[in-house]
């Protein structure tokens, strides 16, 4: 069952290593299906060289594996967290990538800084703050995703707008409206943090973040009724 998503699934899985998101086997891709109330998700621990569509693993919206030989990956339980409370969700990302992780271990926000920022992310990608160690030990993985959450929530940051967010201690998540729209997201979120890495080091007095209209501009010409960029008419 699901054949189709298994192959979408991988292949936004194999575009990890493809984009330099991923080291060793430190990253996951799902997507969900949600008439059928189940996603798809990535085998944990699993080589990339290794990895096939039928290894993909189908897990229930409450985070129980459905189909599949291999366990899921360690992740699931966030990524199912994440898909019951925000119900828009269609793929979700979760890397290692070296500057998105930098920002993460630092606890910094990655500051919407420029247009390349902003014509993705409408405002700074927040941190969810440090687990506890009751948290860590009882439920780790869907503690991170509460943690998630209450991070967009206690900021009332709109997670559409902002479809990323940095752990901390761990790294980076990523969503969007299917799988491959999450990779997209998280290129950019590790392209970004690399670019604010240097731009803050290039002058730190100074705060980089861009003007609202540059970030107003640049984030509506790609979303809403009125974008424009591409091949978008309206
Ligand atoms: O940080 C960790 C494991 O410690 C995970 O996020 C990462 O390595 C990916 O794990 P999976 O192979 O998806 O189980």
């Amino acid at each position: 069952m699901l054949e189709d998503l298994k192959k979408e699934v991988y292949e936004a899985n194999m575009a990890l290593p493809a984009n330099n998101l991923v080291t060793l086997t430190w990253g996951n891709v799902s997507q969900v299906d949600r008439e059928k109330g189940v996603f798809v998700i990535k085998p944990s621990g699993v080589d990339y060289n290794d990895l096939k569509p039928e290894d993909m693993v189908v897990v229930s919206l409450d985070g129980h594996v459905v189909e599949g030989d291999l366990n899921p990956s360690t992740d699931t339980p966030t990524h199912a967290f994440l898909y019951r409370h925000w119900t828009d969700l269609g793929g979700i990302v979760h890397t290692h990538s070296k500057w998105a992780v930098a920002f993460a271990q630092a606890g910094i926000p990655v500051p919407a800084a420029g247009t390349t920022h902003a014509d993705t992310f409408y405002g700074d990608v927040p941190v969810a703050r440090r687990l506890t160690k009751n948290e860590v030990d009882s439920e780790y993985e869907l503690n991170t995703g509460k943690s998630i959450v209450r991070a967009f929530e206690s900021e009332d940051i709109d997670p559409k707008a902002v479809p990323g967010v940095l752990t901390n201690d761990h790294g980076p998540f990523t969503w969007g409206k299917d799988a491959m729209d999450a990779v997209h997201n998280a290129i950019v979120l590790d392209v970004v943090a690399e670019i604010d890495y240097h731009t803050m080091n290039l002058n730190p007095s100074q705060d980089i973040h861009v003007p609202q209209y540059l970030l107003d501009r640049h984030y509506y010409r790609k979303h809403g009724e009125n974008a424009y960029y591409g091949q978008n008419t309206h």
